[in-house]
This record gives C-alpha cells, sequence and structure tokens, in this order.
C-alpha cells in the first residue's frame, strides 16, 4: 500500500478463523501443485505473463480454471497423439496449464488464508508439487514396464487426473475477497463473502484495508511498468531472487545424482525408483513439519536453519566424494549408505526451507496493485533457472566433478545471507499490510523511504 494507507486493526489481528470453507477451498487450488509436480513445462514461462493479465481482471478463480482445462486437453492430445506434432502441441498446452497454476495458485491460497494461517497453507502448495512428482515417478516405473510400448501414454492420460479436480474445484471454488473488491465488486457483497471464509461477522477491519488497498489497485493501469517504480522495488528484486535462489540451491541436480547412489548400495534397476521414493518422502515429511511451524517460527528461522543444513550436507557431500573419487571411480557400499543419508539431510534442508518459502514468500509480498505481475515475474523466474539448471549441469558435473555441490553450497551461502540481511520478516501481517515492513528494514527503507506509518507499525507488530 502506497502513502496514505492507514493501518485499520493497530494493535491486533483479524478475527478470521480457519473455517471449514478456507480448508477445503484450498485443498482443492493446491491440486495446482500437483500439476507442477507432475509435469514442468517450458512453455510455462510464457504463459504466467498471460496469466497475469487474466488473473488481474477476470479473478484468480478464472485462471485455475484455465488452467485446468488446458492441462486437461493436453494431457488428452499428448495420450492419444498419433503424430509428433499432437506430441508437441499436448506438451506445450500441458506447460500452459503449469504456467497458469503456478501463477493463481499461490496468490489463490494466499488470499484465501487467514493471517496467521497463511503460511501454513500456501506452503500446502509445494507440498502438492512433492505429491505430483512422487506420483509421476512411481507412475512412470509402472508404466515403464508394460510391454506394449503404450505406457508413455497411459502416464500422459494420468495427468488429467489431479487436473480434473482442479477445474472441478475452480467451478465451485468462491474468488478471494481481496480479488471481488480489486475487480469493483460491491462492498456489501465482499463484506458477506469474507464473513463467510473468516466464519465470523466482525471483519469490518480486513474490509476496510481491502477497500484502501483495491483503491490503489484500481487507480493502476499497466502493473508491469509500475513494478519497475522505485517504491516497489524490494518486492521486485524479491521476486526475482526467491525463486533463483531456489533453484540454485540445486535441489534438481541433487535429486538427479541420488539414483547413482542407490546403484551404488547394490540396488541395480530399482535404483531410480528408491530414490524418487526416498526423496519425495523425505521432501513431503518436512515440507509438513515446515506447514506446522511456519506461522509460530516465522519465514527467516526457517530459511537461515535450511539453509545451513543444506549447507552443511553439501559440504561434507562434495567433500567426501572428492576425496573418494577423485576423478571417477566408485565408493563402497558403507560410503553410499553415509552419502545417502547426508543426501536425505539436504533434502529435508530444503523441504522446510526454500522448497515451500519459495512460493510463500513472493504470494505474500505484493500489494495488490502489483500482485499478479509479480508473481508472474516469480514464476517465469522459476522456470527459467529450472531449465537453465537442466540443459547445464551435466556440463558442469563433468568440469566439476565432486565440486558441483561446493558450487550450490556456494549459492546456499549467497541465499542464507541474502535472508539474514535483506529479507524482512512477513509472518502474522495481513496480507494487505505487509508492504510496511518494507518502511522499517534498515536497507529498504532507504530505497523505499520511511514514512510516519513506521511507529504504527513497529506498534502492530510487537502486539501480534
Ligand atoms: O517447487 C519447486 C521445486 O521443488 C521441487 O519440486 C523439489 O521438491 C523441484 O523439482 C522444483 O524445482
Amino acid at each position: 500500500m502506497a502513502v496514505g494507507i492507514g493501518i485499520e486493526s493497530e494493535g491486533g489481528q483479524y478475527n478470521g478463523k480457519m473455517t471449514p470453507f478456507v480448508v477445503i477451498s484450498c485443498m482443492m487450488a493446491a491440486m495446482g501443485g500437483v500439476l507442477f509436480g507432475y509435469d514442468i513445462g517450458i512453455s510455462g514461462l510464457v504463459a504466467s505473463f498471460f496469466a497475469s493479465s487474466m488473473t488481474r481482471s477476470l479473478g484468480r478463480r478464472p485462471s485455475i480454471l484455465f488452467s485446468g482445462l488446458v492441462f486437461i486437453a493436453g494431457a488428452a492430445l499428448g495420450a492419444a497423439a498419433l503424430n509428433v506434432y499432437m506430441l508437441i502441441l499436448g506438451r506445450v498446452l500441458l506447460g500452459v496449464g503449469v504456467g497458469f497454476a503456478n501463477q493463481a495458485v499461490p496468490l489463490y491460497l494466499s488470499e484465501m488464508a487467514p493471517s496467521n494461517y497463511r503460511g501454513a497453507i500456501n506452503n500446502g502448495f509445494q507440498f502438492s508439487v512433492g505429491i505430483g512428482a512422487l506420483a509421476a515417478n512411481l507412475i512412470n516405473f509402472g508404466t515403464q514396464k508394460i510391454k506394449s510400448g503404450y505406457g508413455w501414454r497411459i502416464s500422459l492420460a494420468m495427468a488429467a487426473f489431479p487436473a480434473s479436480i482442479l477445474t472441478l474445484g475452480a467451478l465451485f471454488l468462491p474468488e478471494t475477497p481481496n480479488s471481488l473488491i480489486q475487480r469493483g465488486n460491491a462492498h456489501q457483497l465482499v463484506d458477506e463473502m469474507l464473513q463467510r471464509i473468516r466464519g465470523t461477522p466482525n471483519v469490518e477491519s480486513e474490509l476496510a484495508d481491502l477497500i484502501k488497498a483495491s483503491e490503489i489497485a484500481k487507480s493502476m493501469d499497466n502493473p508491469f511498468k509500475n513494478i519497475i517504480r522505485r517504491k516497489y522495488r524490494p518486492q521486485l528484486v524479491m521476486a526475482i531472487a526467491i525463486p533463483f535462489f531456489q533453484q540454485v540451491t540445486g535441489i534438481n541436480v541433487i535429486a538427479f545424482y541420488a539414483p547413482v547412489l542407490f546403484r551404488t548400495i547394490g540396488l541395480g534397476e530399482s535404483a531410480s525408483l528408491f530414490s524418487a521414493i526416498m526423496t519425495g518422502a523425505v521432501g513431503l515429511v518436512t515440507t509438513f513439519i515446515s506447514m506446522l511451524v511456519v506461522d509460530k517460527l516465522g519465514r527467516r528461522v526457517l530459511f537461515i536453519a535450511g539453509g545451513l543444513q543444506m549447507f552443511v550436507s553439501q559440504v561434507i557431500v562434495g567433500g567426501l566424494l572428492a576425496a573418494l573419487l577423485g576423478d571417477h571411480g566408485a565408493v563402497s557400499k558403507g560410503y553410499g549408505y553415509l552419502l545417502l543419508v547426508l543426501i536425505c539431510v539436504y533434502v529435508a534442508g530444503f523441504g522446510w526451507s526454500w522448497g515451500p518459502l519459495g512460493w510463500l514468500v513472493p504470494s505474500e509480498i505484493f500489494p495488490l496493485e502489483i500482485r499478479s505481475a509479480g508473481q508472474s515475474i516469480t514464476v517465469a523466474t522459476s522456470f527459467v533457472f529450472t531449465f537453465i539448471i537442466a540443459q547445464t549441469f551435466l556440463t558442469m558435473l563433468c568440469h566439476l566433478k565432486a565440486g558441483i555441490f561446493f558450487f550450490f553450497g556456494g549459492w546456499v551461502v549467497v541465499m542464507t545471507l541474502f535472508v539474514y540481511y535483506f529479507l524482512p520478516e512477513t509472518k502474522n501481517l495481513p496480507i494487505e499490510k505487509v508492504e510496511m515492513v518494507w518502511r522499517q528494514h534498515w536497507f529498504w527503507k532507504r530505497v523505499v523511504g520511511e514514512d510516519d506509518e513506521e511507529r504504527k507499525v513497529g506498534d502492530f507488530r510487537s502486539s501480534l
């Protein structure tokens, strides 16, 4: 919120509860994460920018609905493909579906959630990503064994399942109050919706904040032009830095390396299956733990603890491999087990920090007027770096060998320091008030300017 927006609920939280309404809506919407886990498509990069205007001008729900429908079409076209063109088009459509889902779903979750549960609910997105990835691995493992050569068609067709739940969900889900008001719906209607969602008639202060935020949002016609203004500099930096850092933790490279270790310990054929189950299960359990604690411990603590944990395990793995392998060769079974334990420690570190928080923090720091645009930048950055790392890591591995663990470990140090110095805590703050944290931050206040609201924010935060 820009200068002029006051604080309605100084000295306290809104009264919202975790209603069944919120829980069910969010479980449905989180299916969007399953799509992403099941299928990472680069066409989502471009799609996320189209999603931005739909999510802003039509609402979060239509984007989610569109995502589900396009994903189903992609799965159907791919599964029934008669030639390579159909396969490619199917592939593009899956990517477009994911692009829309990743753009709209995290915003939907963060706006629907009562502020003290926002972390838990939004982290459900990465939890769903984990379920999707694990399901894809298990299904592919099963379908690979089908002799007729039709297995891949089954894998693709199965992608339509979570997309159908998402589509059905989107038909029945309520729109977020933030989007309703931003798009000019009557205050009366938003008031009623807010009361239903929050499970209490006392929604005045939240409604007042939404109205104020929407007044600014309505006066802004081109959010992409506006987001580069100095007053949004912290959000723009985070929109790019957070998904970049999430990928340079090296998570996807390490998940790729794990099956090699399973082969080392003698699992042969089933190495990749065991690896997927192990990293998948560790990731899911730790992301779930993150859901339980993120609104109590806060984002910063998890980022920093997870970062340290990833760094320590990466350095030990890199050191062990450098000592054991030299340029090439193999490690013994005993070391194979040790390395696997260390990989689990690493995946656990990612699972409660950068995995879920890489989606949560961007979705909650943009003020309403640039929220949709900001989220598109986050999604596009995430796709770009996932792609670059996937394309380059084999070459990197050949050159750096065990050093690749030090390479990503180095980035983990950078991102942990970055969080320590530059990322303010956002736990429990109402989403339409989060913007204030920059004005009281030692560094960002020099960029965006301090103002007289700082003292009020201080009071507000200390009362939480
Ligand atoms: O959600 C972002 C990241 O999380 C993972 O699914 C691992 O759990 C990665 O494959 C992906 O890049």
